[in-house]
């Protein structure tokens, strides 16, 4: 199945001329762990697809928009022809539409000789898969407008225009409403690409975390997704983090777990740094609290008096408030997960500066 993706001469920050390396898409069915909203969105991007009705796909970085788009490629009517990503937000205006358009031999000068066909023509019969449009700057959104008004592109230096017939999907992360009020982006050419809108939830309000996770592991080290090869505490942290780089995140947090994780199992320390340093009593910090289920009441972080980086006890206060969070503050599950006794642990909690979660009013932490 042919896949073209755009690696221009100045574009600095195409990550995606890289795929050929790493291309593990997954097919549209799986692009979901059971997350309501995610499995309505795949049934809606699947009744769409064939109808020849543009798609946009919102939704933050990394919550998988390009995969969506490749997932709907591969699903629809088109998938024997090819797939052409091109990202709107690493195009210098000045390669920008010979690019997207092609230009006919001798049209300037230090142009190819045989001329070159432009990334719209290249999709032709497949789908065009518009990456960043909200970065697309407003010339060529003007004569993309007029593409996909004529369904016909005229390459520079040509006689005639050439008909294309592409699918259209469209991403950003970008409120393109407001591009439209700020006189940014083209409010008639947001209608024409916005056939039907698929908005990607962030990875932190998707009820199928836990699944992405193990999947992710699974497809790291190869095998059946298999709870035993992460730690409680490892997966707990995993579970409460807010995840601000969502699913692409996730992946490279996995994919370095698994690199130095020892005797087949992720344990905390082997979490990269932003995770060893989250504990579940910064969500009160970060505002994210509102999109994780507290196993606890609510809480304010400055119940557990916090202890500054370069403090011994730090770690070990971490460690054990991840086991505590992890057992829902069953003191038996905790100390066992800790290797100590209960007694052990009582003491601890009163070294480590630890209130009991039944001596406070609003205890700090939450788990998803
Ligand atoms: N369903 C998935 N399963 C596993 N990993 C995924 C999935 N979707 C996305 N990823 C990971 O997240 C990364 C980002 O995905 P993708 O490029 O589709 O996101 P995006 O929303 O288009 O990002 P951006 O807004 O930055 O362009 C992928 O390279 C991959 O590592």
């Amino acid at each position: 199945m042919p896949t073209q993706t755009v690696a221009l001469p100045l574009a600095k920050n195409d990550v995606r001329t890289a795929r050929s390396n790493s291309p593990r898409y997954r097919a549209i069915d799986q692009l979901s762990g059971g997350d309501p909203a995610m499995l309505d969105l795949i049934e809606r991007g699947k009744r769409l697809i064939d109808r020849g009705i543009p798609v946009l796909i919102l939704g933050e970085t990394g919550t998988g928009k390009e995969y969506l788009s490749r997932a709907l490629h591969e699903y629809s009517e088109r998938r024997q022809a090819a797939w052409v990503a091109v990202n709107c937000a690493s195009i210098p205006e000045s390669l920008a539409e010979s690019e997207l358009f092609g230009y006919c031999k001798g049209a300037f000068s230090g142009a190819l000789p045989g001329g070159m066909k432009g990334r719209v023509q290249q999709a032709d019969g497949g789908t065009l898969f518009l990456d960043e449009i909200g970065d697309m700057p407003f010339a060529l959104q003007t004569r993309l407008l007029r593409v996909l008004s004529e369904r016909e592109v005229i390459p520079l230096g040509a006689p005639h225009p050439v008909p294309v017939d592409v699918q259209l999907i469209c991403a950003t992360h970008q409120d393109l409403k407001t591009l439209i009020a700020e006189g940014r982006f083209r409010e008639d050419l947001y209608y024409r690409i916005a056939g039907g809108v698929l908005r990607l939830p962030a990875l932190r309000e998707r009820a199928d975390r836990r699944r992405l996770i193990m999947q992710m592991i699974a497809d790291e080290l190869g095998g059946q997704p298999d709870e035993h090869v992460i730690a409680p505490a490892a997966l707990q942290r995993m579970l409460a983090y807010p995840w601000p780089g969502n699913l692409r995140q996730m992946h490279a947090v996995i994919r370095y777990s698994c690199a130095v994780m020892n005797d087949g199992r992720i344990e905390v320390r082997d979490l990269p740094e932003e995770l060893m340093q989250f504990t579940a009593a910064n969500l009160g910090h970060t505002g994210q609290a509102a999109n994780v289920r507290p196993i606890v009441p609510q809480a304010d972080a400055m119940a557990f008096p916090s202890r500054q980086s370069g403090d011994p006890l730090r770690d070990e206060r971490t460690r054990v408030i991840d086991a505590l969070v992890g057992s829902r503050w069953n003191i038996s599950a905790a100390s066992r997960q800790l290797g100590m006794c209960r007694a052990s642990l009582y003491r601890k909690l009163r070294q480590l500066d630890i209130p009991h979660v039944r001596d406070q009013a609003m205890p700090a932490y939450a788990v998803a």
